[in-house]
């Protein structure tokens, strides 16, 4: 359905922030998962076509949104990583004011929809408070809902779950998992567990370029046997690599991506996706993060 090719975008004065980029992305939750500064947020961004890439393609459902993007406007739905409400504007007023902006009718099946929206999100006891004083998951949920008006078929969230609690964070889970049957979801973050949750597809983007991707399961279990786990260091050497060393309940833990165990007091253990995200990054001359 959506069909990115051979992407390219530098900044003046800075690197370039995609570089080459291809994707095929069919209907469901579809993760795209990248390191601060791997260009996440530029894709995001030319894809709701509110910036123009240097050079390539991209089209959706055979509309080609660089040639149209009035065509997919219409169908799309974008939260972006932040976005900013006026102050003194209520929650379900800010929504018509939205729709209105969107091109929506005004009338009763805007209405309607929009009642819709605010109990989908479960925003129905707050319509009348402005959206600068809701809490961050709040928020969020609020920027689904403008993210629905008009009931995108191309979804395109933005870190959506960045600085939520865990509750806000499970119902925001819930949420988007219902919102994918019928549409395309494009999730990019950098927070491994949203990814592993909730997307079948996966993509692991790196300094403007998808190093890997496919099904989130074929990703993690191609490390099965791979993934060592002890409390003691290891050396490395070029068949074994530390992914991780983080505390666990208060020990720490190293954790390694090698054909045969790398130590004594290391076993074997399931791997996960941030194990195959680690990998990569490594893989990509990029130390984890931990
Ligand atoms: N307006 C800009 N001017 C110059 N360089 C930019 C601009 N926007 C982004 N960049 C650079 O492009 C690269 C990709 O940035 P981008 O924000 O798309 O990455 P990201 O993966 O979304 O990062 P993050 O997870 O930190 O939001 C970075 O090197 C960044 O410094």
């Amino acid at each position: 359905m959506l069909k990115i090719t051979n992407l390219r975008k530098s900044y003046r004065g800075g690197g370039c922030a995609l570089d080459g980029l291809s994707l095929d992305i069919g209907a469901g939750m579809f993760g795209l998962l990248g390191p601060n500064g791997a260009g996440k947020s530029t894709l995001m961004r030319i894809l709701a076509s509110l910036q123009l890439p240097d050079s390539g393609d991209i089209s959706f459902d055979n509309i080609n949104i660089l040639d149209n993007p009035l065509a997919l406007r219409r169908r799309l739905g974008y939260l972006p990583q932040s976005f900013g409400a006026y102050p003194y504007i209520g929650c379900r007023a800010l929504l018509f004011h939205m729709a209105r902006l969107k091109g929506l009718p005004e009338n009763r099946a805007t209405a309607s929809q929009i009642d819709r929206l605010i109990n989908l999100t479960n925003l129905e006891a707050h319509v009348s408070r402005p959206v600068t004083t809701f809490s961050g998951g709040m928020r969020q949920r609020f920027g689904i809902a403008q993210a629905l008006l008009g009931d995108p078929s191309l979804l395109i969230l933005d870190e959506p779950t960045a600085g939520l609690d865990p509750e806000e964070r499970l119902r925001l889970y819930n949420l988007l998992s219902m919102l994918s049957s019928d549409r395309v979801v494009l999730l990019s973050t950098h927070i491994v567990d949203d990814v592993e949750q909730l997307c079948r597809q996966v993509a692991i983007m790196i300094a403007g370029r998808i190093v890997t991707q496919g099904p989130t399961e074929t990703l993690v279990a191609e490390l099965d046997g791979q993934i060592w786990q002890g409390s003691e260091p290891n050396a490395e050497n070029g068949e074994c690599r530390l992914l991780s060393a983080a505390f666990f309940r208060g020990s720490k833990q190293h954790r390694y991506h090698s054909a045969a165990n790398p130590g004594a007091t290391c076993a074997s253990v399931q791997p996960s996706l941030q194990d195959r995200y680690f990998l990569e990054l490594r893989r990509n001359g990029l130390a984890s993060s931990c």
